[in-house]
């Protein structure tokens, strides 16, 4: 399928510029203190992908039995999903201890295992899910951290299994290279250590992307749609 990432792409850049003009003396926060800064307002934030978050239980299989959330948060992606697979057993890792606390109250009852870490550095066990999906968190990455974790990604799947990413996606090469550069300047500009995770958004385009889930030994990448600036890409590992 082929997808139209942003349907005004020019008043889309242009709104970006401004946007980045604006906020360029505001310094970068660290990730975790983020999103728990902002949880009072946050899942009301993310209510932009209301529409994602119902449709992304279409692209479960009905024979998924297992599943493995990468920064799943307080877990919006998974209410349709426990809404249609009521048994459905969930890993779900988010570096945020208060994020996870909220996911609990919600789904503390279901089969679920949280595990607050980070999931560059927190082991996934090898072949052991049916599925494993990550909305709205892994752009946050630069391309050389992605590849890794894209390989670690399959090494966990059974053969068969998918990979379902729902994630920001750059409309054009001078969006990817325009936020990276910015992050980059903040980054220096804020004394920020390297491999200190913050929050600023540095998508990569649709062939960056889908090629690097390729290098990671995903044979098969599917395109499925785009919701509200959400691409959803499924990439199958062959048994
Ligand atoms: C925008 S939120 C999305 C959360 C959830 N998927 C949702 O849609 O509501 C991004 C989440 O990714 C988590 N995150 C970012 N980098 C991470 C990392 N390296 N390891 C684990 N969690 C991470 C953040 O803590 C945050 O909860």
């Amino acid at each position: 399928m082929s997808v139209v990432i942003r349907e005004d792409r020019g008043q889309y850049m242009q709104n970006l510029r401004d946007w980045l003009e604006q906020e360029k003396d505001v310094p970068l926060e660290e990730m975790s203190g983020f999103f728990k800064r902002r949880i009072g307002s946050y899942e009301e934030q993310m209510q932009t992908w209301k529409e994602a978050y119902v449709r992304i239980a279409d692209w479960i299989g009905s024979d998924t039995k297992s599943i493995l959330d990468l920064g799943c948060g307080t877990g919006l992606e998974l209410e349709s999903i426990f809404r249609k697979y009521p048994h459905i057993c969930v890993t779900g890792i988010d570096m945020c201890s208060t994020m996870l606390e909220q996911l609990e109250r919600k789904y503390g009852k279901k089969d679920i295992k949280l595990i607050c870490g980070d999931y560059f550095q927190e082991p996934f066990e090898a072949a052991g899910y049916d599925m494993v999906i990550s909305f709205e968190s892994l752009h946050h990455f630069l391309p050389e951290e992605k590849r890794g974790l894209f390989e670690k990604i399959r090494a966990a799947l059974r053969p068969g299994g998918k990979f379902l990413e729902g994630d920001y996606i750059a409309c054009c090469e001078e969006e990817e290279v325009l936020l990276r550069r910015e992050c980059g300047r903040k980054r220096k500009a804020g004394g920020i250590l390297e491999g200190q995770f913050v929050h600023f958004d540095i998508p990569l385009t649709l062939e960056h992307e889908t090629e690097l889930l390729r290098q990671a030994g995903f044979s098969q990448v599917n395109v499925l749609d785009c919701i509200e600036g959400a691409t959803f890409i499924e990439a199958v590992k062959h048994s």
